[in-house]
């Protein structure tokens, strides 16, 4: 039998990169004098990366934001965020020890987020958690990406691991849809950006720390045959 994977996405789940995301993408937005976007205004516009952030940000400020203009904000938005990394993000409080208690019962991790790679890698691993994960899957990994079920799937295959025995745990709908499109169970955790609640996404099971995400609970999810029935919902 496959061990257990257990897939985290990564911005509003495993880290708390609010603070970050807020102020690399004002440093961007300021450059076309636009007004700096809140944290609460955040919930609106993360989720597919940093290059659909900055068009919601444009959008949300009544701005037209062409292609052409949009590359070279992007580069303004990824120099300062990896200048700054890790800058204020941290794992959320008893992420770490969850890691270990799933690990010690010999289950595998994995990340699935929609940030660059070029970002997610190495913010995981100025925090020091590279060791942790089997493999951290991208936006830009695939040509497809959350809620696309095969920006999963890919996870998945790339930790040679098994979607019968994947669990994903998030925040957002792209991670709770990715989920229910590739047919394997999910958490969504309540800490994290989502602009609606959680529950209203009807994962599979709500988790409001992690002191609650435990071996049993993955297996218990695992062991559910409701979210089979969803396996061939297209993406
Ligand atoms: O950076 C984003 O917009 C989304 O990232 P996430 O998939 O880890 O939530």
């Amino acid at each position: 039998m496959t061990a257990p994977l257990v897939i985290f996405d990564l911005d509003g789940t495993l880290i708390d990169t609010a603070p970050d995301l807020v102020a690399s993408l004002n440093h961007t937005i300021a450059a076309a004098d636009l007004e700096p976007v809140t944290y609460a205004d955040l919930t609106h516009l993360v989720g597919q990366g940093a290059r659909v952030m900055i068009r919601r940000a444009f959008e949300l400020r009544g701005q037209p934001l062409s292609d052409e203009a949009a590359e070279p904000l992007l580069q303004r938005f990824l120099a300062h965020y990896k200048a700054e990394m890790p800058g204020a993000s941290r794992p959320y409080p008893g992420l770490i020890e969850a890691m270990e208690r799933l690990e010690e019962a010999g289950m595998r991790l994995a990340v699935c987020t929609n940030k660059l790679e070029e970002l997610a890698i190495p913010l995981i691993g100025k925090l020091g958690l590279s060791d942790r994960f089997v493999t951290v899957t991208g936006g830009d990994t695939f040509p497809v990406r959350k809620p696309d079920a095969g920006h999963l799937l890919g996870t998945i295959e790339k930790a040679g691991a098994r979607p019968e025995a994947a669990v994903m745990i998030g925040d957002s709908i792209n991670d709770i849809l990715a989920a229910r499109n590739a047919g394997i169970p999910s958490i969504a955790v309540t800490f994290g950006y989502s602009d609606v609640p959680v529950e209203d996404l009807q994962p599979d099971h709500v988790m409001t720390h992690f002191s609650e995400l435990t071996d049993e609970l993955v297996r218990r999810l695992l062991s559910r045959d409701t979210h089979t029935s969803m396996r061939s919902v297209p993406a």
